[in-house]
Order: structure tokens, then C-alpha cells, then sequence
């Protein structure tokens, strides 16, 4: 029986890798993935939004966790993508279901953060309409 065990000591230099290959990892969703460009995008202006309208601590935590919860399934929805198309490059109605699958769950998303901008700020803009 291999006795070999996967307990490596602690490694900064390692545990610095990790950090750049994430960064590789999201200089390659801004090049390849327009759809990440836009969620970029909507979530800076969100943020700038919270600031503006001067929002509360548990409706940022909320906003925060909603543009997480976004770019987490944009990314992961391009991992899939991106095993697909290696594993099988040609037209196939598994690969479609999958990718299609993968997509809905950024669109769940989506129309989640949708739901929880609009409960965070359509009732501070109506008082401030209103005012
Ligand atoms: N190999 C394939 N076989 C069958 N259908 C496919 C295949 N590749 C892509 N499709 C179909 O085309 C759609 C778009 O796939 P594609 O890989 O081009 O993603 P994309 O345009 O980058 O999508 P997204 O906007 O979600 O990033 C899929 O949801 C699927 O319906």
C-alpha cells in the first residue's frame, strides 16, 4: 500500500502561487468573457450606488454577498464551458444540455440580484422622489 500521505509542510511561496493563478484566473475572464465585463461593470456601479444612497450595514453585507454570488456562477459557468469545449469539441446534445444548464444558473443569479437591487433601492428612491 503506498503510505505516501499529501501533507506538505506550509509553503508562503505556494500559498503566494495560489493567489496569482487566481489572478491569472480573472485577467482571463475580462478577456474572454464579455458577459463578466458587464457583471463588472453593473457591480462597481452598484457599489458607487450603496455609497450614494447611503445604504445600512446589513444591505450592504446583502449587496456584497449578491455580486459575489453573481461572479461566482459567471465563473464557474465558464469553467463548464471550458471543460466542454476540451473534452468535446464537436456538436453534441450532452454538451448542450450541460452549457445550457451552466447558463441558467448565471441567469438565476442574475435575476436574484436583480430582485435584491430593487428591495435594497426602489424604496430609497421613492422617498427621495417623493421628498
Ligand atoms: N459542443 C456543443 N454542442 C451542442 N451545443 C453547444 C455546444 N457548444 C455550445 N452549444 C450551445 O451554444 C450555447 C452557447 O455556448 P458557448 O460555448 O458559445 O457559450 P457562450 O456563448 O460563451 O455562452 P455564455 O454567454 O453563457 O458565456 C450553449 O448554451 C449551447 O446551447
Amino acid at each position: 500500500m503506498n503510505q505516501q500521505t499529501n501533507k506538505q509542510r506550509f509553503s508562503l511561496r505556494k500559498r503566494v502561487s495560489s493567489f496569482k493563478y487566481a489572478v491569472d484566473g480573472l485577467k482571463v475572464l475580462l478577456a474572454e468573457e464579455h458577459n463578466a465585463r458587464i457583471h463588472m461593470v453593473v457591480a462597481v456601479l452598484v457599489v458607487i450606488f450603496g455609497f450614494i444612497m447611503d445604504i445600512g450595514y446589513a444591505e450592504w453585507g446583502l449587496l456584497l454577498f449578491t455580486i459575489g454570488f453573481v461572479l461566482v456562477a459567471e465563473i464557474f459557468n465558464t469553467c463548464v464551458e471550458a471543460v466542454c469545449d476540451v473534452l468535446c469539441p464537436e456538436k453534441d446534445i450532452r454538451i448542450k444540455k450541460i452549457k445550457d444548464l451552466a447558463a441558467l444558473a448565471v441567469l438565476v443569479a442574475a435575476v436574484v440580484a436583480v430582485a435584491v437591487g430593487c428591495l435594497v433601492f426602489l424604496p430609497r428612491l421613492v422617498s427621495w422622489l417623493v421628498c
